[in-house]
């Protein structure tokens, strides 16, 4: 039997892309598709994590808004709205089935730091043990520039791993990951992936659905997490979620490339896509790589490359070696500003709620001796 058909708890992702009509709204007809799958393997003693995206768009029309807005607050009011309206449509639908779902709305840190990702997890396990089917989705309404995932491909991932699943499903709305965006001539289905390097020449650089946010690369960097942990992944459209739980061969299967149960960091020293890196002093260089310290803005010399704030960078010495990894909690233009400030400084620049370090301990990772690169 294939790996996911036999997959007795599985995470499944749907994107926004997945769950919308081509307006950018709420399509209840594809909830329902999706709830009937899930409902009736569910009901077959498989235990199902559904990770949904689709907050936003269920609240565009309650608000009155035509698209997507680009700003985080509107962003965050939609959420706030539609989160509500979508978890009432999966409660009803699943109800039909006589199954009950929970809804668990996580942050960055939720999923990252220690102290934090124990709650998460206690929750998510005590659901699955009442027989509840988990919705899970980013809390996008608290969720800052400063610390937020955007998609839910990476946050699903690491749900993944918290749950410990046989297996991810991340449902979109194209069949598969293709070598090229697949409007373009020549783009050939990749069926199978097995090893990271068979990703060198695929090209998902090209932006995805209007409502999707982060495309085909957010999701081939969710399966590299995923399977470096030691689950299988698949990526394929919603309207193959029930052949891809019996098992037939759909979509773009990305095998397991780690030991299952890998310690929670190990994404971000090998798996996580880094996004910049930052330039330390000597004193930051010690503080970070010998003990436990979280790093400071002003152990900072620069800033190379543009990211968001929750987004993997490198830390380097002042030899340019890549000494650690980490989520960084500031976006690259607010670090830049605060370079070599103390705490006084960076509140006095970007007020009270900036972030005390710009990489918490907690979502810090030094590299091994043998493993950094000049
Ligand atoms: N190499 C590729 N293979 C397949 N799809 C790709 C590729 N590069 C870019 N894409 C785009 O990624 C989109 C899916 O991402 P997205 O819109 O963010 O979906 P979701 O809302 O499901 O997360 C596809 O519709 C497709 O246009
Ligand atoms: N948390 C957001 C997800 C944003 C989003 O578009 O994600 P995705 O469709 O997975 O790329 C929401 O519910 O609208």
């Amino acid at each position: 039997m294939s790996t996911f058909a036999a997959a007795s708890r599985v995470v499944v992702k749907v994107g926004s892309s997945s769950l919308t009509t081509p307006d950018g709204m709420l399509d209840l007809g594809s909830v329902w598709r999706l709830v009937d799958v899930l409902a009736r393997e569910h009901g077959r003693g498989r235990e199902i994590v559904l990770v949904s995206s689709g907050a936003i768009a269920a609240g565009l029309l309650p608000m009155g808004l035509e698209r997507r807005p680009a700003d985080l607050a509107s962003q965050q009011a939609a959420a706030a709205v539609g989160q509500g309206l979508l978890m009432a449509h999966y409660q009803k639908r699943f109800s039909e089935h006589g199954q009950k779902v929970g809804q668990v709305l996580l942050t960055v840190e939720d999923v990252t730091r220690r102290g934090h990702y124990s709650n998460a997890e206690r929750a998510l396990n005590a659901l699955i043990g009442y027989g509840i089917v988990p919705i899970v989705n980013e809390n996008d309404s608290v969720a800052t520039h400063m610390m937020r995932f955007g998609d839910n491909d990476r946050l699903a991932a690491l749900v993944a791993q918290l749950v410990q699943a046989d297996a991810l499903v991340l449902l979109t709305d194209v069949d598969a990951l293709y070598t090229d965006h697949p409007s373009r001539p020549g783009a050939r289905r990749i069926p199978v992936v097995h090893h990271r390097d068979e990703l060198l020449s695929v090209d998902t650089s090209r932006t995805g659905s209007k409502v999707g946010t982060g495309g085909m690369k957010s999701k081939v960097e969710a399966a590299t997490i995923a399977t470096s942990m030691g689950i299988p992944t698949l990526v394929t459209s919603a309207t193959n979620v029930e052949a891809v739980l019996a098992g037939e061969s759909v979509g773009t299967r990305f095998d397991p490339i780690g030991r299952r149960q890998g310690s929670r960091r190990r994404w971000l020293a090998h798996a996580s896509e880094i996004r910049g890196s930052l330039d330390l002093d000597a004193g930051a260089v010690a503080a970070v790589v010998d003990g436990t310290a979280s790093l400071l803005p002003v152990g900072i010399t620069a800033v190379n490359g543009e990211f968001e704030a929750g987004d993997p960078v490198e830390l380097r010495d002042e030899d340019g070696v890549v000494v650690a990894r980490g989520l960084v909690s500031f976006d690259s233009a607010d670090l830049r500003r605060v370079l070599r400030r103390d705490s006084a400084g960076v509140v006095a620049e970007l007020g009270e709620d900036a972030p005390g370090e710009a990489v918490h301990r907690d979502v810090l990772v030094v590299l091994p001796q043998g493993r950094r690169v000049p």
